[in-house]
């Protein structure tokens, strides 16, 4: 998977590089949902979306008309009988059906190819799908074509959005704080070496990078909020939250809580997630594991974490090692918004780019 991260991030970085001398300021938190688009299609099924080298893409606008549609309906008209009851024959409807079917259409293709390779043994794929499949095979499970194309389009939804909200506030952290970006280039260019390969060896020694990135999940985590059932009663102080109850949890301020970071929660401080650093006095062990909760906590949290980590820091490297990272003067603030069950940055996340010599 890294040489695939590695090459949709620098064919990234050469498209942004390329806006940004052409535009001066570019918007990334749109642009970064190409690449991310690009990685999880490539990598979960070996399928290419094209999205950097052509954003018009049918089955990327087919996503993205999806999201906004599903959260219109979720959050924004969930008293309209139009949002849950799909037959009504409304415009949205329809072109909700017309966007379904264009992925379902290429995905449920995909899968049957891949289905029909595997059996006959010519199938030289390594990614998510064909772990699936074989795993099926293996268990004798009798899951059907439609359930492989299903668990696609779950880590498909659950897994381009999420990322690319993450590293747009990456970068407006790292621009707004340019100590960091000379921190990470320092270790970007000790940890690669001479020949610049990024490897899965490599990555685990990125210690600065991995803290930025977590930095700003703490501070920006795209899911700000997750719920879960009581499966028994909650004591809580002095009240008990009856077994039962729909609890709703906000990742937001468990993790910008004083409490378990410190009075300077609400700074941007990487080191407080490098090994030896000093911890908050008080926090127990326990306490550490959730105190963290972008990726939520316990055995439902997300599932793609590590690859979300890993292709993140790939972006990152890739585009601190060739680019200065600056917000215009001009730029709108940065403003975190909920629009469903992701937030994202309602004005945008303009930055400058400019290209920086690779050994800097
Ligand atoms: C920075 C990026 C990401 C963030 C912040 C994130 C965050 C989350 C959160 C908060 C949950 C809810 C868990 C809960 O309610 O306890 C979740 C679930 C999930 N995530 Fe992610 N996610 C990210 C990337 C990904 C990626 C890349 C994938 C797939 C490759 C993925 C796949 C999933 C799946 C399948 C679930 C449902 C898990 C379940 O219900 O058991 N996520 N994610």
């Amino acid at each position: 998977m890294v040489p695939t991260m590695t090459k949709v991030s620098d064919t990234f970085t050469d498209f942004v590089l390329d806006k940004c001398a052409k535009e001066k300021s570019i918007d990334v938190f749109p642009l970064l949902k190409l690449p991310t688009l690009d990685t999880i299609g490539l990598t979960a099924f070996g399928y290419d979306f094209h999205a950097i080298s052509n954003g018009d893409n049918a089955i990327a606008n087919a996503y993205e008309f999806l999201g906004v549609d599903s959260n219109r309906r979720a959050f924004k008209e969930p008293l309209n009988p139009a949002s849950i009851w799909y037959s009504i024959p409304t415009t949205a409807n329809r072109q909700r059906r017309q966007a379904e079917e264009i992925i379902r259409s290429v995905l449920n293709d995909i899968v049957a190819t891949r289905m029909k390779q595997t059996q006959e043994q010519k199938s030289t794929h390594n990614d998510l799908l064909a772990s699936m499949i074989i795993a099926a095979a293996e268990e004798e499970s009798p899951v059907t074509p439609d359930t492989f194309a299903d668990n696609l389009l779950t880590f498909l939804f659950a897994g381009f959005d999420t990322t690319s909200v993450a590293l747009s506030y990456a970068l407006y952290l790292l621009a707004i704080h340019p100590e960091a970006q000379v921190k990470a280039r320092a270790e970007i260019n000790t940890i690669l070496g001479q020949d610049k390969v990024i490897t899965y060896e490599k990555l685990q020694n990125m210690e600065y990078i991995y803290a930025v990135f977590m930095e700003a999940l703490r501070l920006y985590p795209p899911a700000p909020f997750t719920s879960r059932n009581l499966e028994k009663d909650l004591p809580l102080d002095d009240i008990v939250i009856p077994k039962g109850t729909m609890a709703v949890l906000s990742l937001w301020w468990i993790n910008r809580s004083k409490l378990n970071w410190g009075d300077d929660a609400e700074e941007f401080k990487p080191e407080r997630h490098l090994p030896g650093c000093k911890e908050v006095e008080g926090v127990t062990a326990k306490d550490k594991a959730f105190r963290m909760m972008a990726f939520s906590g316990g055995q439902r949290n997300c599932v793609g974490y590590r690859f979300a980590i890993q292709e993140a820091m790939i972006m990152l490297i890739s585009l601190l090692r060739r680019c200065q990272i600056t917000q215009p003067t001009n730029a709108p603030p940065v403003q975190p918004f909920l629009t469903g069950i992701v937030q994202q940055p309602e004005n945008g996340v303009w930055l400058t780019l400019t290209p920086q010599a690779a050994s800097a």
